[in-house]
């Protein structure tokens, strides 16, 4: 899998419009806040079986009821196809 360039990339994250780029990394990121930890966790153990699914994982980290999510993908050290479609699994597992 090569890295996200030009028109297939612009047109890629014109579909993940909450999703922002990251300063100083080639990847996107999006936060979330849930009602409380109980809901976070669901939401990141959701996300764990859907990562573990396609075998590409997020960067990611929780604070009681928020969770903040990093997507690039290492093996070629930047944003590829893979980081778009989990985006949009976890937009979907987000309920948005
Ligand atoms: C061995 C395993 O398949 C690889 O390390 C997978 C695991 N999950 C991964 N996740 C991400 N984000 N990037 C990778 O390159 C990657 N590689």
């Amino acid at each position: 899998m090569a890295i996200l360039a030009g028109d297939e990339r612009r047109e890629a994250l014109s579909k993940l419009p909450d999703w922002k780029p990251v300063d100083g990394r080639d990847a996107i990121e999006r936060s979330f806040q849930f009602k409380n930890f109980s809901q976070a966790f669901g939401f990141m153990t959701r996300v764990a079986l859907a990562a573990e699914k396609m075998d590409h994982h997020p960067e990611w980290s929780n604070v009681y009821n928020k969770v903040d999510i990093l997507l690039t993908s290492h093996d070629v050290k930047g944003l590829s196809e893979r980081d778009i479609k989990l985006a949009g699994i976890i937009d979907r597992l987000a309920g948005t």
